[in-house]
């Protein structure tokens, strides 16, 4: 198979969606692979380095996308990357189609097999591709927060740890899946007091059983969100409901049960966010001020540690490459249902019932879809 990899365009995004390394494997099994020119090195991955790798280094994204059966990003593509996809054409990348409709008509447009990695499932319940990127998020947010609590940053000048003799902040995690764990972590590392709230009573069974009394679980309901936004000096948005938009648990008029220069940092921004008040930004301009509580809204935090992300996304994708390029993607998801989870717009239908749900489309079950698909081309 012609694999692409093009140079990600988003703000300030320098991930890569395959390493040299990712590269030899494909290479090593008979498959090309095309490299956009520059498309690694904010990572430290030069185009020599693709090169002895076995790829091809081209210089526009235009001839990768002209050329490459399948193409595989960090983020959903840009209008212009939708523009250029084509029936045919296998796209896998971050998609978060929930909340954005602009990117879901024009993938519906362009005919093309569009996979996320975001709802590819496993055995285990977890959302394999979407979990190294949750772990740096989950850890980042707290060093973002801790900074938004600066007073240059607007913040109410609080120090994460305190240190003796005065209170450390209060840190409330608003669920408790693969961030809230790792917001957690680094949280009760900087010395702070937390708090988490999940909907899932195993899993806050889970969390008490990990951490004991080094921080308090809570079952989350409007009325406990409440009384905790009142202590917090910063709330970590870390919720999510599969390939749905996420549920705004924090409307605007909550804002006031804060105190003013508390943080709220929603990583859930990328499936629209779950405070009323949130609106994505950019690592480039990350914060805005709304009634007097800073929000830290960036939709492609990993971005930042683009090194780390890098190589933790690709450990993570990289057998799911070599499955679609060896078997070809309808093989390979007719053979691993957990894959064809992560099938979210086919031949113009949507394949995932939450993204249709939130969007008004008809629902197309994949299988159904594949098949339908199997039909078009024999016909
Ligand atoms: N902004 C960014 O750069 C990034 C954003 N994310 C996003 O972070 C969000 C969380 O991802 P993960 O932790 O991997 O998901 P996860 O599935 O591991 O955890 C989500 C948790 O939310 C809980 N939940 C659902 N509804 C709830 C409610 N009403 N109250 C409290 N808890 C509730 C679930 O029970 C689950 O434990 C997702 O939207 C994901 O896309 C992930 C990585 C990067
Ligand atoms: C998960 C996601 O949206 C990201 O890593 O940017
Ligand atoms: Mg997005």
């Amino acid at each position: 198979m012609l694999v692409g990899v093009p140079k990600e365009i988003k703000n300030h995004e320098y991930r890569i969606g395959m390493t040299p390394a990712g590269v030899k494997e494909l290479v090593g099994r008979g498959h090309q692979v095309l490299v956009q020119h520059q498309g690694g090195v904010a990572v430290g991955f030069s185009d020599e380095d693709y090169r002895q790798a076995g790829a091809e280094v081209v210089d526009s994204a235009e001839e990768i996308f002209a050329r490459s059966e399948m193409i595989v990003k960090v983020k959903e593509p840009q209008p212009i990357e939708c523009t250029m996809l084509r029936e045919g054409q296998t796209l896998f990348t971050y998609l978060h189609l929930a909340p954005d409709p602009g990117q879901t008509e024009l993938l519906l447009a362009s005919g093309a097999t569009c996979i996320a990695y975001e709802t590819v499932t496993d055995a285990n319940r977890g959302l394999p591709l979407l979990a190294p990127m949750s772990e740096v998020a989950g850890r980042m947010s707290i060093q973002e927060g801790a900074y938004c609590l600066e007073k240059a940053q607007g913040g109410s000048g609080m120090l994460m740890g305190g240190v003796p003799g005065v209170e450390a902040a209060n840190v409330l995690v608003i669920g408790g899946g693969v961030v809230g764990l790792n917001a957690a972590r680094i949280a009760m590392g900087m010395g702070a007091k937390v708090t988490i709230m999940d909907r899932s009573l195993p899993r806050l069974k889970s969390i008490d059983e990990l951490y004991g009394d080094r921080l308090t679980t809570l079952y989350s309901t409007t009325d406990a969100i409440e009384k905790q936004l009142a202590l917090a000096d910063v709330v970590i948005g870390a919720v999510l409901i599969p390939g749905a938009a996420a549920p705004k648990l924090v409307t605007r008029e909550m804002l006031k049960l804060m105190k003013p220069g508390s943080v709220l940092v929603d990583v859930a921004i990328d499936q629209g966010g779950c405070f009323e008040t949130s609106k994505a930004t950019t690592h480039e301009n990350p914060t805005y001020i709304v009634d007097g509580i800073i929000h830290y809204c960036v939709a492609n935090m990993p971005g930042g540690v683009a090194r780390t992300s890098t190589l933790a996304l690709t450990n993570a994708t990289l057998p799911y490459v070599l499955a679609l390029a060896d078997k070809g993607p309808c093989q390979a998801m007719a053979e691993d249902n957990h894959l064809l989870n992560g099938l979210n717009v086919y031949r113009g239908m949507v394949t995932v019932e939450a993204v249709a749900q939130a969007l008004g489309y008809a629902y197309v079950k994949p299988e159904v879809a594949l098949a339908s698909g199997d039909l078009k081309q024999s016909a």
